[in-house]
């Protein structure tokens, strides 16, 4: 079935032929249906000038003026001016050798190097496609490193086979190393890409997935990969088609490398991008999620501070488009409902929603009263004027006498009576960011004893995440702050190095702190929580932050969550949370990776810390090799205000 909503994915072209003319290529490259080509730079003649051994005078003579910047001749060039620019993604020769053990080879790379990144970039290319970096790849990742430097708007296309396909199996994880120890050496810099080349036979899963933290921008697709259908078309193997699909949610660009190898001849080059287009077509529609998050992917949030600011209208509003959260809080209230008074008995429970917004949770109150057939008296509480004015249309116009509106602070109102069942929902994807708890510290005074609270408690789970995607955008912003800030994020460009563990919980209503007169808590101390979790990593990795999500139980088994194994289904309020790392760190496998997190308060904020510590043990002995800062001590960066 073919899915109309799906963006049109690109789909290029790369020739093994080196010396191709630009206007030639342009043309067939066009007519079999593709979207851009990627021509080399240079032509091979160009390469002369790599030898070291230059015989007679005159040549001696030409090289040197070439070193010393004389311009490219006509002839040396493919891409002779910008007439295709929109359509092309340049080329690197292939033969440079910027790791030569020969001075003049490994100098004269460079310059050749250089001379064709210059002329890229003055015809205005938008990518340049860089060699795959061979064994040693120090002096590579300098000369290119410089370049990434001084570069405005070119990206980088680095050529990376998913196996060295010379020494299959044995060497899954090389190249993804050799690839992470290249772009540290390039300080992650944003402009410096990959272009993943698939092969024939493909590693294991696990291996697989760690490409989905790293940047790709391309994905190259050599005709030897392709099967034949019974129509004589070529095709993916299943799991190639598996990994290809979910690549494409990463929007990447596909090439088609034709390899000379191609088995398909009699049914046109064209054949190839209308496949990959094919399966792009029959990718499945987008969930409720996908679509709700669509543009959001990756995208750093500032998580809200609903105590300390006022919500603005299109915030409710996208609060209340959520399918599920709603219909969730209505089964809990219907439940206790049902739990707290019999139906025989005419007696009235009184409900109080607390931090009531524009009143969703007080309609889903009225609507499980009326089917579990109880009687309800309900207040709704909110501090935020402007939703308030929202409160007073919704009960002149709908709710009527059931329900008393109430203006202010829940942790300071003088209830009239009190409440059977709380009701509010002040939770931030790490749980309790939003301060729910001091909240309901402050409300619970005004329910009942045996009182019921809705949510009655909630955990904050973590686990390891390795992004470069998430680390470069923290880092972009070039200071502390940043660092120390926690995002809320929906995930695409991520992996998690191991699965999420609980960290802490609170629960409601809660009797182990100390009241003063007005029945508020003499201080928050109750509500500091240190916890340090041990994660056992089994394949290596970047740990470049954490990721932050919570589960929460309403009332008895109806629970709400944003974990990923435990994810209430098609809910979308919540995106998961992420606390960088200011310094990435290499984790290698069979590590063991503990992190700290506390949550800590002043009279005036909360805050939370972090920070990690990598070890290995090699018979008896553990050694620590890797571990962080304390970040954002003392709240200095980042804080949710009381
Ligand atoms: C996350 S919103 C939820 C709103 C609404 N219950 C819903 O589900 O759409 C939390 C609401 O609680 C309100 N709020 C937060 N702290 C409060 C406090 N201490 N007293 C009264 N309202 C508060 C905020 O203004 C905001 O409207």
């Amino acid at each position: 079935m073919s899915n109309n909503n799906v963006p049109r994915v690109a789909v290029g072209v790369l020739y093994s032929q080196e010396d191709r003319d630009t206007a030639l290529s342009v043309t067939s490259a066009k007519e079999t249906g593709h979207d851009f080509i990627i021509l080399p730079i240079t032509h091979s003649d160009y390469k002369r000038f790599l030898f070291d051994k230059v015989e007679d005078n005159k040549e001696k003579r030409l090289m040197e003026e070439w070193r010393n910047g004389k311009p490219f001749l006509k002839n040396d060039l493919i891409i002779q001016n910008n007439e295709h620019v929109d359509y092309l993604v340049g080329k690197i020769s292939d033969w440079i050798d910027l790791d030569s053990s020969n001075h003049q080879v490994r100098t004269n790379s460079e310059i050749a190097l250089n001379q064709q990144f210059s002329w890229a970039a003055h015809l205005g290319l938008t990518a340049i496609f860089v060699p795959t970096p061979t064994n040693s790849f120090l002096n590579y990742a300098r000369s290119l490193n410089k370049i990434l430097g001084n570069s405005t708007y070119t990206h980088i296309w680095m050529r990376i086979p998913i196996i060295n396909e010379d020494t299959p199996y044995s060497n899954d994880i090389e190249m993804w190393e050799k690839w992470n120890k290249f772009r540290t050496f390039c300080e992650n810099h944003h402009k410096l890409s990959i272009a993943l080349e698939l092969s024939v036979n493909l590693p294991d899963d696990v291996y697989l997935e760690r490409w989905f933290a790293e940047p790709i921008k391309a994905v190259i697709l050599p005709t030897k990969i392709f099967l034949t259908n019974v129509k004589g078309y070529p095709v993916l193997s299943k799991k190639h088609q598996g990994f290809v699909k979910k690549l494409m949610k990463y929007k990447p660009s596909f090439v088609v490398f034709d390899d000379m190898t191609s088995k398909h001849q009699d049914v046109g080059f064209a054949a190839y991008q209308e496949y990959v287009r094919h399966i792009n077509r029959t990718m499945p529609e987008p969930n409720q999620i996908e679509q709700f998050g669509n543009g959001y992917q990756d995208f750093l949030q500032s998580p809200l501070q609903p105590l300390m600011d006022n919500l603005e209208s299109s915030t409710y509003e996208i609060f209340e488009k959520d399918p599920v959260k709603y219909a969730l809080y209505e089964k809990a209230v219907y439940y206790a409902l049902l739990d707290r008074v019999a139906l025989e008995s005419n007696e009235i429970t009184v409900i109080m929603v607390v931090g009531a917004g524009r009143g969703p949770l007080v309609t889903r109150s009225i609507k499980a009263a009326e089917k579990a057939n109880r009687k309800v008296r309900i207040y709704a509480v909110e501090k935020n004027p402007n939703a308030f004015v929202i409160l007073q249309n919704m009960k002149s116009e709908v709710w009527g006498d059931k329900v008393t509106i109430v203006f202010g602070d829940m942790r300071k109102w003088k209830a009239p009576e009190k409440a059977d069942i709380l009701v509010s929902e002040l939770l931030g994807s790490f749980g309790d960011n939003e301060l729910s708890p001091e909240c309901l510290d402050g409300a619970q005074k005004y329910l009942k004893p045996d009182g019921i609270s809705i949510p009655s408690s909630y955990r904050t789970f973590i686990s390891p995440l390795s992004s470069s995607k998430l680390y470069n955008e923290v880092s972009a912003y070039k200071d502390l702050v940043h660092f120390e800030t926690p995002y809320v994020v929906m995930f695409q460009s991520v992996t998690e190095l191991a699965k999420p563990q609980e960290i802490w919980q609170f629960e409601h209503p809660n009797g182990s702190f100390v009241i003063d007169e007005e029945e508020n808590p003499v201080n928050n101390y109750h509500n500091t929580r240190y916890s340090k979790v041990t994660f056992n990593i089994t394949n290596s990795g970047i740990l470049h932050g954490i990721a932050g999500y919570f589960e929460s139980v309403l009332y008895k088994d109806v629970t709400m969550s944003i974990l990923p194994a435990t994810h209430s289904e098609g809910m979308f309020s919540w995106f998961p949370i992420f606390f960088p790392l200011k310094v990435p760190i290499y984790i290698t496998s069979n590590s063991t990776l503990n992190i700290y997190f506390w949550r800590l308060t002043s009279s005036k904020k909360v805050w939370y810390e972090w920070c990690v510590d990598a070890s290995l043990t090699v018979g008896s002995e553990t050694k620590s090799y890797g571990s962080s800062n304390i970040q954002n001590v003392g709240g200095r960066s980042s804080w949710i205000g009381l």
